[in-house]
């Protein structure tokens, strides 16, 4: 299968030599799903910032397929802007539109099939601080649909989201996969992660890249958050790290 995302031996931070990211190597390709998993400040936002091209200082190998898309927390969001759910759908059409043109009809159009398909067509009008967390990380994904990238980075995308909205992200992810492009998705579950075909486990450096039944292991957990923090269920399997998130629901 043709690849999307790879890179060999990524390195990289903030401050010249010291390495936030230390020797990353993975490869996703079309269609594919990988978690990245790791602990509070372990690197996700990082690399994920090394694969935009937005890190000070990066060395190794990254070869994308073309610009990713990014679709960060919600909770980072403004709230008080006064803009709509479309408004922040069609920021998607901005990265191909030239400073001296305005957003086109067919632009417009897009953001409101990229609401249609989050299941938020009725509420494309709605100012984007009066949604719920989980219809706000919906509109965040449609801005990635509408920018139609071959890589969607996600942090955290179902994370204190309400579960209609997680039902209907998972959807998409699947259709997603099924148009061929690779996501990689930030996430402090590890059941989540179990289920899909790829993780990437991250603590500064990388720990593991690879399946589930490889790389979910209990010793690898152990490597990517510490002893403590890893919950293992009655078979001796982890199951979940001890959350280590303060998020509002
Ligand atoms: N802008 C920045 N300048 C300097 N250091 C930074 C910056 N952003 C992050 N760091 C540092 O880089 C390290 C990795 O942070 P990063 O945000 O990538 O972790 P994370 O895995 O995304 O964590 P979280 O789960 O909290 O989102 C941390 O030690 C953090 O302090």
């Amino acid at each position: 299968m043709k690849s999307r995302v790879v890179t060999r031996e990524l390195r990289g931070g903030y401050v010249r030599g010291a390495d936030v990211l230390g020797g990353v190597d993975f490869s996703v390709a079309a269609g594919e799903i990988a978690a990245v998993l790791g602990p509070n400040g372990g690197g996700k936002t990082t690399l994920f910032r090394a694969l935009l091209g937005e890190l000070p200082f990066r060395t190794g190998e990254v070869t994308l397929a073309g610009r990713p898309a990014y679709v960060p927390q919600t909770e980072g969001a403004r709230l008080d802007f006064p803009v709509s759910a479309h408004d922040v759908a069609l920021m998607g059409a901005y990265g191909r539109t030239p400073w001296f043109k305005r957003v086109g009809r067919d632009d417009r159009a897009r953001a409101d099939a990229a609401l249609e398909r989050v299941g938020l067509a009725d509420r494309a009008h709605a100012r984007f601080g009066t949604l719920s967390g989980g219809q706000r990380q919906r509109v965040l994904i449609a801005r990635a649909l509408v920018q139609d990238a071959p890589v969607l980075l996600l942090d955290e995308p179902l994370s204190g989201v309400d579960r209609p909205s997680a039902a209907q992200i998972e959807r998409v992810f699947a259709e997603l996969r099924a148009e061929g492009r690779a996501l990689l998705v930030a996430t402090h579950d590890v059941a989540q992660a179990r289920a899909w075909p790829l993780v990437l486990c991250l603590n500064h450096g990388q720990v593991a890249f690879g399946p589930p039944e490889e790389t979910l292991t209990t010793d690898v957990l152990r490597r990517t958050y510490g002893d403590e923090l890893v919950i293992l269920d009655g078979a001796g399997q982890a199951v979940t790290v001890a959350c280590h998130h303060q998020h509002e629901h």
